[in-house]
């Protein structure tokens, strides 16, 4: 599994063919790792990031990060002991199964490869693609005795499990492909679907318990994530009539590029969850509708395997796509830097660093159903969610920062991604951000933060003019062509779509992507042509009645 990918939309088809994802000095397509030490140098980066811990220490007020980092030890036998010589659960196991939080068995033992996936010769598709379950069978024919051993730190064993369950594992697996095999086999066509809606219910065919949870889910009791949609549905429009409408132009421009419609893919993790080409279908399917693609930061494939599919579709449509960069800033700071200097080399036109995420969400709901226990001590966070955020969000992001990630991004516009007051627009404006993007996240970081749509109507009330000044974009709850527009009306400049799009891509891969972008194209134009504006800059505030006071 180290140096394979799977590359179709079979998840046992694999092939021994390193990803341009580093290693691209490795010419090499054998099974055998280079005998050069820079396999081993990436490796150890990837286990010294496993090896830095993070303690949170409750003073009276305050919450103070601490970080120490455990020098490297390559990992032997004695050190591979299970912790209280303990087996684990498969079940236990089984919960693991994210790109932020991936464990694997392999021959018996379990390893968490959360912090190393990233750095697979083979790219972190199919460790995240397998995660939770047993590789034995795909690793052991592609790697020599060793692999594991000489180049992950001691802290990814986590455990054993009991042999006489393997088999039961593996069962379960075959059961789980074959039930998804037989859901797809009988999905109806990608044609029937006219509503983006609808691609929800086909997905949580395929993509049972926490899986769908994941994609559905919002913090806490879900509020800000419920009140996404209704705070469009609260509004309504005012058409105006006896326009010649006969020729309609929906296309602007999106983060400065040029867009074929209002809208674009806001970036999301974990698009393999729901298909096992993931992020992919993404790309293809914005370059092939002229939409853009947001990637996130902690996308499931990794970025070089996006680039490279963006050159590809690019090669097929004959043109540049539309893609962006979305930014968590680490605390790792050269780790992010990296990230970023890969993005922009890669042709990303827009940074989207995201400024709601300073610590990270908690889903109760797919806490509840990975089993996730909290701690006896008060005050204490739980523990998976806890791993991974540490990695991935720093605490102590502030406007200050912007001077360095500025320097990075050089001509690149930034933009600020979960942003819902006014003053802070503002700020952002000062700092030189190109635009802020009105958003709570699609209701998965802080519950009933206000709705990005609600900041919008907000700001508009307050200062109509600061969107001339600053561009302004909004997501959460659009699931409809007239949301699109309401939106514009305000001021927007145009809208993103997190879940609609995972759940397309889930169901139907690139088609679904493509089906999901030309419903809204639909819609669009037609409520257009019902408002009576033929371009988005005929698009009026005085054409959206508020039913409820914010
Ligand atoms: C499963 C999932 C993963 C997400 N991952 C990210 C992420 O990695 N970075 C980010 O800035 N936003 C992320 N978001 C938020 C989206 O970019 C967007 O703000 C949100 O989905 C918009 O709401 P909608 O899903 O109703 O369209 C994620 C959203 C979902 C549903």
């Amino acid at each position: 599994m180290f140096i394979a990918r799977a590359t179709t939309a079979s998840s046992s088809t694999l092939r021994a063919a390193p990803s341009r994802a580093a290693f691209r000095s490795h010419s090499t397509r054998s099974t055998r790792l280079p005998s050069s030490s820079s396999w081993g140098r990436v490796a150890i980066g990837a286990a010294g990031a496993l090896a830095v811990t993070y303690g949170l220490t409750r003073n009276a007020q305050t919450i103070r990060l601490e970080e120490t980092k455990a020098p490297f030890e390559p990992s032997t036998p004695e050190t591979r002991r299970a912790p209280d010589d303990k087996y684990l659960t498969l079940e236990e196991v089984a919960k693991h199964n994210l790109s932020q939080d991936a464990w694997v068995i392999l021959n018996g033992n379990v390893y968490d490869l959360t912090s190393f996936h990233k750095y697979h010769p083979g790219g972190a598709a199919v460790i995240v693609q397998h995660a939770g379950q047993d590789v034995s069978s795909i690793f052991n024919p592609l790697h020599p005795p060793g692999t594991i051993e000489n180049n992950l730190a001691p802290e990814a064993f986590k455990g054993k499990v009991d042999p006489k369950t393997a088999a039961k594992a593996a069962a379960a697996q075959d059961a789980e492909k074959a039930r998804v095999k037989a859901v797809r086999e009988a999905l109806p066509p990608v044609e029937t679907i006219l509503g983006l809606d609808e691609f929800q219910d086909v997905a949580s065919q395929i993509m049972v318990g926490k899986k769908g949870e994941y994609y559905h889910g919002g913090a806490l009791d879900g509020i800000s994530n419920a009140e996404n949609k209704s705070s469009f549905r609260r509004c309504r429009l005012i058409p105006r009539v006896m326009r010649d409408v006969s020729v309609i132009a929906p296309q602007t421009t999106i983060f400065g590029v040029p867009s074929a419609l209002p809208i674009y893919i806001s970036p999301a993790s974990n698009a393999l969850l729901g298909h096992p080409e993931g992020e992919l279908n993404l790309t293809r399917g914005a370059a092939k509708t002229g939409i853009v693609q947001g990637i996130s930061f902690v996308s499931s494939f990794p970025l070089t395997d996006i680039l490279e599919e963006k050159e590809k579709v690019e090669e097929i449509i004959g043109g540049k796509m539309g893609m962006v960069f979305q930014v968590y800033v680490r605390q790792e700071r050269e780790k992010t830097a990296r990230q970023v200097k890969e993005a922009i080399e890669g042709g990303c036109q827009a940074l989207l660093l995201t400024v709601d995420s300073n610590t990270g969400d908690f889903r109760q709901s797919v806490e509840k159903m990975k089993g996730t226990t909290g701690s006896a001590e008060p005050g204490r966070k739980m523990k998976p969610f806890n791993e991974f955020t540490h990695n991935v969000h720093d605490p102590r992001l502030n406007w200050n920062d912007l001077v360095w990630l500025k320097e990075l991004a050089g001509d690149v516009p930034i933009y600020l991604k979960g942003v819902s007051s006014i003053e802070d627009v503002r700020i952002a404006k000062e700092h030189g951000m190109k635009g802020c993007i009105l958003s709570n996240h699609g209701g998965r970081q802080l519950d009933r933060a206000r709705t990005g749509f609600d900041s919008l109507r907000s700001i508009h009330a307050e200062d109509p003019k600061l969107s001339s000044q600053i561009e302004l974009y909004v997501d959460g709850g659009v699931r409809r062509g007239s949301d699109v527009l309401m939106a514009v009306a305000l001021g927007a400049k145009g809208v993103g779509l997190g879940r609609s799009f995972l759940y397309a891509q889930a169901a139907y891969g690139e088609k679904g992507t493509i089906r999901a972008v030309r419903i809204l194209e639909s819609e669009i134009i037609t409520a257009m042509q019902l408002m009576g504006v033929t371009k988005l800059d005929e698009l009026k505030p005085e054409m959206v009645d508020c039913l409820r006071a914010l």
